[in-house]
Protein backbone atom coordinates (compact mmCIF):
# COMPACT_ATOMS: atom_id res chain seq x y z
CA UNK A 1 0.00 0.00 0.00
CA UNK A 2 2.70 2.35 0.85
CA UNK A 3 3.90 3.37 -3.01
CA UNK A 4 0.09 3.95 -3.41
CA UNK A 5 0.01 6.17 -0.79
CA UNK A 6 2.98 8.38 -1.08
CA UNK A 7 1.51 8.85 -4.97
CA UNK A 8 -1.38 9.70 -3.99
CA UNK A 9 0.06 12.50 -1.94
CA UNK A 10 2.03 13.66 -4.69
CA UNK A 11 2.02 17.64 -4.42
CA UNK A 12 2.49 19.97 -7.48
CA UNK A 13 6.08 20.00 -9.98
CA UNK A 14 8.67 20.60 -8.61
CA UNK A 15 11.75 21.83 -10.09
CA UNK A 16 14.59 18.53 -10.09
CA UNK A 17 17.92 19.92 -8.59
CA UNK A 18 20.58 17.58 -10.44
CA UNK A 19 23.65 16.59 -6.99
CA UNK A 20 26.67 14.87 -7.94
CA UNK A 21 27.38 12.92 -5.04
CA UNK A 22 30.73 10.61 -4.23
CA UNK A 23 31.73 7.99 -1.68
CA UNK A 24 34.96 8.15 -1.15
CA UNK A 25 36.55 4.86 -0.05
CA UNK A 26 39.86 4.76 1.77
CA UNK A 27 42.26 1.64 2.32
CA UNK A 28 40.74 0.28 5.01
CA UNK A 29 36.88 0.41 3.66
CA UNK A 30 35.71 3.14 4.90
CA UNK A 31 33.08 5.48 3.83
CA UNK A 32 34.11 9.55 4.16
CA UNK A 33 31.03 11.18 5.66
CA UNK A 34 31.27 15.32 5.62
CA UNK A 35 29.45 17.89 8.17
CA UNK A 36 26.51 20.39 6.32
CA UNK A 37 27.73 23.09 7.96
CA UNK A 38 25.71 25.81 9.56
CA UNK A 39 23.96 27.75 7.73
CA UNK A 40 23.41 25.57 4.76
CA UNK A 41 19.87 23.66 4.67
CA UNK A 42 20.24 20.68 6.65
CA UNK A 43 22.94 21.63 8.60
CA UNK A 44 24.34 19.31 10.96
CA UNK A 45 23.04 16.54 8.60
CA UNK A 46 26.22 14.08 7.16
CA UNK A 47 26.17 13.34 3.41
CA UNK A 48 28.70 12.35 0.82
CA UNK A 49 30.46 14.65 -0.45
CA UNK A 50 29.78 16.72 -3.70
CA UNK A 51 27.23 19.14 -4.71
CA UNK A 52 25.16 20.72 -7.29
CA UNK A 53 26.02 19.97 -11.33
CA UNK A 54 26.20 23.55 -13.01
CA UNK A 55 24.71 23.91 -16.13
CA UNK A 56 27.30 22.77 -18.81
CA UNK A 57 28.58 20.15 -16.65
CA UNK A 58 28.47 16.68 -16.59
CA UNK A 59 27.56 14.97 -12.99
CA UNK A 60 31.25 13.66 -12.99
CA UNK A 61 32.91 17.35 -13.91
CA UNK A 62 30.83 18.51 -11.25
CA UNK A 63 31.96 15.78 -8.95
CA UNK A 64 35.26 15.97 -9.83
CA UNK A 65 35.25 19.95 -9.30
CA UNK A 66 33.40 19.76 -5.72
CA UNK A 67 35.74 17.10 -4.74
CA UNK A 68 38.68 19.87 -4.91
CA UNK A 69 36.81 22.43 -3.78
CA UNK A 70 35.75 21.22 -0.65
CA UNK A 71 38.24 18.45 0.28
CA UNK A 72 41.36 19.60 -1.42
CA UNK A 73 41.58 15.92 -3.64
CA UNK A 74 42.33 15.31 -7.17
CA UNK A 75 39.86 13.17 -8.96
CA UNK A 76 39.33 12.04 -12.61
CA UNK A 77 36.19 11.29 -13.95
CA UNK A 78 37.69 7.89 -15.26
CA UNK A 79 37.98 7.13 -11.62
CA UNK A 80 34.07 7.41 -10.28
CA UNK A 81 31.78 4.60 -10.89
CA UNK A 82 28.49 5.30 -10.38
CA UNK A 83 26.64 2.16 -8.20
CA UNK A 84 23.16 4.00 -7.61
CA UNK A 85 20.71 7.39 -7.54
CA UNK A 86 18.36 8.86 -5.14
CA UNK A 87 15.41 10.18 -6.11
CA UNK A 88 13.65 12.27 -3.42
CA UNK A 89 11.43 15.01 -3.30
CA UNK A 90 12.03 17.35 -0.20
CA UNK A 91 9.61 20.26 -0.01
CA UNK A 92 10.40 22.59 -2.43
CA UNK A 93 12.65 20.44 -4.74
CA UNK A 94 12.84 17.10 -6.29
CA UNK A 95 16.39 15.67 -5.90
CA UNK A 96 17.77 13.56 -8.54
CA UNK A 97 21.68 12.32 -7.02
CA UNK A 98 23.78 9.91 -8.73
CA UNK A 99 26.41 8.07 -6.50
CA UNK A 100 29.42 7.72 -7.60
CA UNK A 101 32.29 5.28 -5.76
CA UNK A 102 35.39 6.48 -5.31
CA UNK A 103 38.48 4.40 -4.40
CA UNK A 104 41.49 6.34 -5.93
CA UNK A 105 42.73 10.47 -5.85
CA UNK A 106 45.64 12.52 -5.61
CA UNK A 107 46.51 14.48 -2.18
CA UNK A 108 45.18 14.45 1.15
CA UNK A 109 41.36 14.88 1.88
CA UNK A 110 42.05 18.33 3.79
CA UNK A 111 38.33 19.90 4.48
CA UNK A 112 38.69 23.69 2.51
CA UNK A 113 35.01 25.32 3.80
CA UNK A 114 35.50 24.65 7.46
CA UNK A 115 33.69 21.27 7.73
CA UNK A 116 34.04 18.06 9.84
CA UNK A 117 34.73 14.88 8.28
CA UNK A 118 34.85 11.47 9.15
CA UNK A 119 35.21 8.07 7.79
CA UNK A 120 32.80 5.51 8.40
CA UNK A 121 32.58 1.89 8.71
CA UNK A 122 29.81 1.00 6.15
CA UNK A 123 28.17 -0.79 9.24
CA UNK A 124 28.40 2.35 10.96
CA UNK A 125 26.51 4.58 8.36
CA UNK A 126 23.51 4.19 10.05
CA UNK A 127 25.34 5.96 13.39
CA UNK A 128 25.62 9.17 11.72
CA UNK A 129 21.85 11.44 10.66
CA UNK A 130 22.09 12.06 6.99
CA UNK A 131 19.33 13.87 4.25
CA UNK A 132 16.04 11.56 4.13
CA UNK A 133 17.66 11.38 0.37
CA UNK A 134 20.11 9.31 1.62
CA UNK A 135 18.37 6.67 3.49
CA UNK A 136 18.47 3.89 0.24
CA UNK A 137 21.68 5.10 -0.55
CA UNK A 138 23.21 3.90 2.81
CA UNK A 139 21.47 0.31 2.86
CA UNK A 140 22.66 -0.32 -0.25
CA UNK A 141 26.18 0.77 0.54
CA UNK A 142 26.09 -1.52 3.73
CA UNK A 143 25.59 -3.97 0.78
CA UNK A 144 27.94 -3.18 -1.63
CA UNK A 145 31.04 -2.55 0.03
N1 LIG B 1 26.41 16.75 -1.45
C1 LIG B 1 25.31 16.15 -1.00
N2 LIG B 1 24.12 16.81 -1.04
C2 LIG B 1 23.04 16.15 -0.57
C3 LIG B 1 23.12 14.83 -0.06
N3 LIG B 1 21.89 14.44 0.33
C4 LIG B 1 21.05 15.47 0.08
O1 LIG B 1 19.85 15.49 0.28
N4 LIG B 1 21.75 16.53 -0.47
C5 LIG B 1 21.16 17.79 -0.85
C6 LIG B 1 21.53 18.91 0.09
C7 LIG B 1 21.44 20.14 -0.80
O2 LIG B 1 20.08 20.54 -0.89
C8 LIG B 1 21.87 19.59 -2.15
C9 LIG B 1 23.34 19.81 -2.38
O3 LIG B 1 23.54 21.14 -2.62
P1 LIG B 1 24.96 21.82 -2.46
O4 LIG B 1 25.72 21.11 -1.39
O5 LIG B 1 25.57 21.97 -3.78
O6 LIG B 1 24.61 23.24 -2.08
P2 LIG B 1 24.14 23.83 -0.75
O7 LIG B 1 24.55 22.96 0.39
O8 LIG B 1 24.59 25.22 -0.75
O9 LIG B 1 22.61 23.68 -0.96
P3 LIG B 1 21.46 24.54 -0.36
O10 LIG B 1 21.98 25.13 0.93
O11 LIG B 1 21.18 25.54 -1.44
O12 LIG B 1 20.36 23.53 -0.16
O13 LIG B 1 21.63 18.19 -2.11
C10 LIG B 1 24.38 14.18 -0.02
O14 LIG B 1 24.54 13.02 0.43
N5 LIG B 1 25.44 14.88 -0.51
Amino acid sequence: MGCWAAEARQASAKPIVLVAAAALIDADGRVLLAQRPEGKSMAGLWEFPGGKVDPGETPEQALVRELKEELGIDTRSSCLAPIAFASHSYDDFHLLMPLFVCRIWQGQVVPQEGQQVTWVRPVRLRDYPMPAADEPLVALLRDLL
